[in-house]
């Protein structure tokens, strides 16, 4: 079985953890490192995961995942450097960077596979994007793609599409809890007690979703279908088309496309 080292259990690394391992994963074939000392106890009393040092994970795992805020990636990639070769396979989950940038950083011939996941992947429904640098093979997106697939869907895409990917599903679930939030603050407006508008919002979200996912439908017609004539929807339509909530996730999302892109430039020069 692949032995599996997350470098940076911070939410995303622990996400991955706690997928893999409800995924069938055993604990055995996971490690993990972290920078404070109580919040990698915490981790492995809860999950039973050993955390390692970098030199230690890179000399038992055959897959390094790199799990670090983009911001704190040099320290990291000065560790791996002299512990790293052509036999490693690096995973970066850091928003924005190249995989260019660690092949600059570490020894020449060094794989390194680019994924943007997210956080459902604690549930088994993660959105991970994968796409290889110029040394991954098509074996290395192989088993990164089949170490993913046990936490969720997985699709391959160019790099140049990554900082795009980030935008729209990397973030994505952020989008959604802010428009369940929204909304069941316009249950308590509307004088709802907030258990009764948080069930019928999360269970109208998870209504919507499995439609999305099982209809063959396009969200234009199961849109429609819930918009009568002269009915209540259409007026809450009006509404949000008013106050350019379309036009507000097309800036938002471009904006957090604009963000991805600065992070990476950010380490152009090293
Ligand atoms: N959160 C998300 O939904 C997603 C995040 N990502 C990407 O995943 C990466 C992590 O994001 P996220 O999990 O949100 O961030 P977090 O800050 O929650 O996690 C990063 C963790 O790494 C630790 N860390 C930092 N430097 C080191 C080091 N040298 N050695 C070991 N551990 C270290 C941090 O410690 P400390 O607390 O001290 O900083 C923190 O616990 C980012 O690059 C982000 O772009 C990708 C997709 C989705
Ligand atoms: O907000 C962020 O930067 C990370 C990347 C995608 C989701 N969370």
């Amino acid at each position: 079985m692949t032995t599996i080292a997350v470098l940076g259990a911070g939410k995303i690394g622990e996400a991955l953890l706690s997928g893999l391992l409800q995924g069938g994963r055993s604990a055995k074939d996971l490690m993990f490192t972290e920078r404070h000392p109580e919040r990698a106890a915490e981790l492995t009393e809860h999950y039973g995961v050993a955390a390692v040092e970098v030199a230690d994970a890179a000399k038992r795992a055959d897959v390094l995942v790199v799990a670090v805020k983009p911001q704190d990636i040099d320290p990291v990639l000065d560790q791996l450097a002299p512990l790293l070769g052509a036999d490693s396979l690096v995973v970066s989950l850091c928003a924005g960077l190249p995989t260019a940038l660690y092949e600059r950083r570490l020894a020449e011939g060094t794989p390194v596979v680019r994924v943007m996941p997210n956080t459902p992947m604690v549930v088994g429904e993660a959105m991970s994007a994968v796409s290889p640098g110029r040394h991954a093979t098509a074996e290395h997106v192989r088993v990164v793609s089949e170490l993913l697939s046990c936490v969720g869907s997985v699709v391959e895409v160019p790099e140049s599409q990554q900082d795009a990917v980030t935008a729209l599903s990397g973030s994505g679930p952020a989008y959604f809890f802010f428009l369940v939030e929204a909304m069941i603050d316009a249950g308590i407006l509307l004088g709802l007690p907030r258990a009764v508008a948080e069930k019928l919002i999360i269970q109208s979200a998870v209504g919507a979703a499995k439609m999305l996912d099982r209809t063959d439908e396009h969200p234009v017609i199961l849109r429609e279908a819930v918009t009568s004539p002269a009915g209540t929807t259409i007026n809450a339509i009006r509404e949000l088309e008013k106050h350019g909530v379309r036009a507000a996730l097309l800036a938002a999302i471009e904006a957090a496309r604009d963000r991805s892109v600065e992070l990476g430039k950010a380490h152009e020069d090293h």
